[in-house]
């Protein structure tokens, strides 16, 4: 359905606004480069193996060189101790070719993920999960903004004019996703209502979204009937699923042959949000060393 030529003009096509974004990111890094001599430097940490997280780390290694960046890649065990993970982001806060660190989430239930994300020095904390920047969002302050809403961001307004008095609903009130895109959507004036899991009526919550974007994890949770006609529908989930004849697929939280007839436009899975999230991390990482390199405060000297 998704190669259906009636959907050709429905479909956000995040790789190609991601590819873009790629390319844009490339070209500051070689300005950046060529002022200060020094390349953006990623640090990734993994912990463990979850299925999600490794589609992420594969993808993530290729398009972080295609942007002319290093990437530094720690896989540790999963028995790896919280103090063992802290001592590591001690060392990567104080390494000068590190300018952005991620870590992986979910971690296992050994280490809290508060501790770790927050134990990330800010100006390094590219996913945009610590403290400071999660306060800074929703102060409306300039900082680090968590990739993949940013990314649902951009889709938004590579689709839509104008955001401004659009009621957004969002299906998912997590740290890494819902939340933060609430922030955003408020921001862009919208109109933010926020689902989850103990919202009573989440279909008739979602019918009333111009914006709907979904990021609860359960895939095709959202049916043709939860979407209102000619809405912008972004779909955060990505699940793999075995097929019967022994292969796998990546499936959304939207169930997309029932939504896309009756959506105005739609992010397919794959090709639409998880693309977009790579490439504004690469985005983050390029204004995090920019931030370190470029007008380096007493604050980020050290490193
Ligand atoms: N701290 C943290 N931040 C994250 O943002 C984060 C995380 N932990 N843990 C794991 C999840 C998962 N995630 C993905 C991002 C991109 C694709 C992606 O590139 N998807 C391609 C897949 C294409 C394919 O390989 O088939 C697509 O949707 O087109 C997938 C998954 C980020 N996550």
């Amino acid at each position: 359905m998704k190669h259906d030529p009636a959907l050709s003009g429905k479909l956000i096509d995040g790789k190609a606004i991601a590819r873009r974004l790629t390319d844009r990111v490339k070209a500051e890094a070689e300005a950046l480069r060529e002022r200060t001599g020094k390349i953006p430097g990623l640090a990734v940490v993994l912990v463990g193996d979850d299925p999600a997280s490794e589609v992420y780390v594969k993808n993530k290694a290729i398009q972080t060189h295609r942007a002319g960046m290093r990437s530094f890649m720690h896989m540790l065990p999963e028995t790896t101790s919280q103090d063992e993970l802290l001592e590591l982001i001690e060392r990567l806060n104080a390494d000068p070719q590190i300018h952005g660190i991620l870590v992986q989430l979910p971690l296992p239930r050994q280490i809290d993920p508060i501790l770790v994300t927050n134990a990330i020095a800010p100006h390094k904390d590219v996913d945009g999960l610590g403290e400071v920047n999660a306060g800074r969002l929703s102060l409306g302050i300039d900082g680090l903004v968590p990739c993949t809403p940013l990314g649902c961001l951009m889709l938004l307004k590579e689709t839509l004019p104008d955001l401004r008095g659009l009621h957004a609903v969002i299906i998912g009130a997590s740290n890494l996703v819902g939340k933060p895109m609430a922030q955003l959507l408020l921001k862009e004036g919208c109109t933010v209502s926020v689902g989850h899991i103990d919202t009573r009526d989440p279909r008739g919550l979602a019918r009333e979204g111009d914006i709907l974007v979904v990021a609860t994890g359960k895939n095709g949770l959202v049916r043709g009937d939860w979407v209102k006609p000619g809405a912008t529908v972004i779909d955060v989930g990505i699940t793999r699923i075995a097929l019967p004849d022994g292969k796998t697929r990546l499936v959304g939280d939207v169930a997309f042959d029932e939504a896309a007839p009756v959506a105005g436009h739609i992010t397919p899975v794959p090709g639409g949000v998880g693309p977009m999230t790579i490439a504004c991390l690469l985005h983050n990482t390029l204004q995090a060393a920019r931030a370190i390199l470029d007008h380096a405060s007493p604050d980020h000297k050290a490193s």
